[in-house]
Formats: C-alpha cells, structure tokens, sequence
C-alpha cells in the first residue's frame, strides 16, 4: 500500500460563515510527504481549513491545489484525500473487517480485491486478529485503530487528521501518537494532523502552522516556534514563556534592556532602541547564589513538585517568572517567601519589538 505522493498548496483562502471571518489570507505549502499539523486554541479555525481541503462546508474564495490542480470545485470524493474526525464512530452493526470494508464496497471494488486490501490495512495497524469482532468489544484505542484502517483502505493520497486522539485517555494519546507517526512513515502520505495540544503537534509532525482567529500567525518546524516565536500569541501557545516588558537602551555604548521596574539586564547584537518584550522559557532563567550584572532580585511566591523538576513561581521584576531546577534527590529546595537571585540568560531569550 504505496501511494504517489502529493503536496498541497493554499493560495490567499478566505472563508466567513456569514459576518464571522473564519479563515483570512490562509497561505500555506505542504511538500509531499510531510506530516504537518494545524496547531491553535478552540475556534482558531484549525477544523475550518481543514474541511475546507477535504471539500466540506462553504467554498473557500482562493485557491487549494492538491498535487498542482485546484480543487476547490471539486466534491470530497473527487480530491481523494481520507479523513479521520474526532467522532470516528464505527458501524456498531459491522464487524471490523466489514467496517474497514464498507468504503471499498461503496467503491464497487471487486470483493477478491477488498478482501486483500482489508486484510493489508488491518495488519498495518495491527488488528489483523480482531478481524470478526463487533466494535462494542474493542478498546478505545483499538476502535480509532480501525477508523485509521478504515480511511487509509480506500488508498487516499493526502490523510486528514482532525483531533483524532481526543477522545482517548493521556496514556493512550502518547502511545497512539507514536503508532501514528510510524504508520504515516510507513505509507508516506502527506498528512495534515489538526490539534490544540502542542505536545501533541511538537511529537508528532515535521512542520506546523499555529493559528490564531483564523490566520496563520507562524510557520515552521516545532523546536524553530519555540526557540524563535514571531510574536507572544505563538510563544505563550508553544509553551510556558516568562515575559519580561521594558525598553532597549544604550548606556555608555552598550545596549541594556532596562525592565519596566528598572532592572538592567545586558545585550548582545544589533539591536534598535525602544520598547520590547522579551520571551525567556523557565529553563532560561536559574536561581542562582551570584549576584551580578545577568542577575535580578526576586522572592519565590509559589512552589511545586513536577517530578523530575521543581518549578518555582518567582516574583521580580513586576512579572511572576517560571523558573524550572531539575530535581535530584539530596539537591536543594528554596522555599516560599525567600528571597532569591535570578541569573538570566539573555542571550537565549527572544526579542519582540513592540
Ligand atoms: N458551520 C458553522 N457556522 C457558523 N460558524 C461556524 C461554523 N463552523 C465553525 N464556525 C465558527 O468558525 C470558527 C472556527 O471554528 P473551527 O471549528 O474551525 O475552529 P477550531 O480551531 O477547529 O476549534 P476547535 O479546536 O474548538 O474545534 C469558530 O468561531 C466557530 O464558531
């Protein structure tokens, strides 16, 4: 089961339900191939476009090519592209084999074919031995196993993946996200996995675009959206970001950042003068027993134990900074109401002129 590989290409896609802008100026390549996800909180219009490449819902004012031609003219069965909803409901009346059967039997395929093809799909993710159960006596994690068997059947050249892990427990979400992974490598097909959950997106795809209100705010592989956000939106989504506000200024020749409570901190490179904020992850920021021109003053407000971590909640510098110490046993634990020094590492924080 190897199918051509395709890319898809969206140029300048619009799209309102009436008054309520849902998609604005959506521009977007995805090579052949790739798995890419749509990343963004609930409403961000991540299903939208999503619907919009399989051909559901109101047509789009743009164009969406799928392998070169556009088909936002064309019906859902005519792009071929399969799609897995966050509802993948079974036939509960079916077996598993007839389940995965149903579309091939739509498609009039031969039954000698569809017998072959069932099997292949059920033995790619491994279910081949449930073949003849009902889907009331499946595991949750099996079922959504069938739905991908039921959608990757019908040999689809671009796979849709809309929040298809939602309706499973944590621990079947990061076992399952790997099996889809493997099994997206295995078949090479361009897929598009839509998700609120960062973790998920991060783990998983090769690129992601993170949405906002329905346009793309930034584009790029996850760790280049953690290590280097375009804006706040795309660096609070990406994970836990202190931000500190101020201005640059220069001070005897040097650049400082001088926070809005005063503090300075120094700055390498070419920057411009003025107001900024700067996005510093809590790995970027350590209590330290120094102090020195890197460091502020701060007291600890808030504590907890996350395991192989202890993330402290620190005051300073008019934010409430996220500090994150690996966690030892026999290592140190500063405690609530103390007052600490913060050495800060600026030169891995991010700059957003205002
Ligand atoms: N059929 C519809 N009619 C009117 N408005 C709609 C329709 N479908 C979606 N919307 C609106 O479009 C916006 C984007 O919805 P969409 O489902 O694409 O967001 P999403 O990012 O996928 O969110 P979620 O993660 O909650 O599914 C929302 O404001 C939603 O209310």
């Amino acid at each position: 089961m190897k199918t051509e590989m395709l890319g898809i290409e969206i140029d300048d896609l619009h799209l309102a339900f009436g008054e309520t802008k849902v998609l604005t100026g959506v521009n977007l390549t995805i090579a052949p191939g790739e798995f890419f996800a749509f990343l963004g909180p609930s409403g961000s219009g991540k299903s939208t476009l999503l619907r919009s490449i399989a051909g559901f819902g109101p047509r789009p004012a743009g164009a969406i090519r799928i392998g070169g031609k556009n088909v936002v003219d064309l019906p859902p069965w005519k792009r071929n592209v399969g799609m897995v909803f966050q509802s993948y409901a079974l036939w509960p009346h079916m077996s598993v084999r007839e389940n995965v059967a149903f579309g091939l039997r739509e498609r009039k395929v031969p039954s000698a074919e569809i017998g072959r093809r069932v099997d292949e799909a059920l033995d790619l993710v491994g279910l081949k031995h449930l073949a003849d159960r009902m889907p009331n006596q499946l595991s949750g994690g099996q079922q959504q196993r069938i739905a991908l068997a039921r959608t990757v059947v019908i040999e689809p050249q671009i796979l849709l993946l809309d929040e298809p892990l939602s309706n499973l427990d944590a621990s079947l979400r990061v076992q399952m996200r790997r099996e889809l992974l493997a099994l997206q490598r295995k078949l090479g097909l361009t897929t598009i996995f839509v998700t609120h959950d960062q973790e998920e997106a991060n783990s998983t795809c090769d690129r992601m675009a993170v949405l906002d209100k329905g346009v793309i705010q930034q584009i790029g592989q996850p760790q280049e959206l953690y290590d280097d956000p375009v804006n706040l939106f795309v660096a609070r989504f990406l994970g836990t970001a202190n931000v500190l506000e101020g201005r640059v200024e220069k001070q005897h020749e040097a650049l400082r950042f001088v926070t809005g409570s005063g503090e300075m901190l120094p700055l390498g490179g070419a920057l411009s003068e003025g107001p900024c904020s700067v996005v510093l992850r809590p790995q970027n920021i350590t209590i330290t027993d120094r102090h020195g021109p890197d460091t502020i003053a701060g007291t600890v407000v808030h504590r907890e134990f996350l395991g192989s971590q202890i993330r402290y909640i620190v005051s300073a510098a008019g934010a409430e900074l996220v500090v994150d110490e690996s966690h030892h046993s026999g290592g140190r634990i500063v405690p609530v109401a103390q007052d600490v020094s913060l050495a800060v590492n600026m030169e891995s924080g991010v700059l957003l002129h205002a």
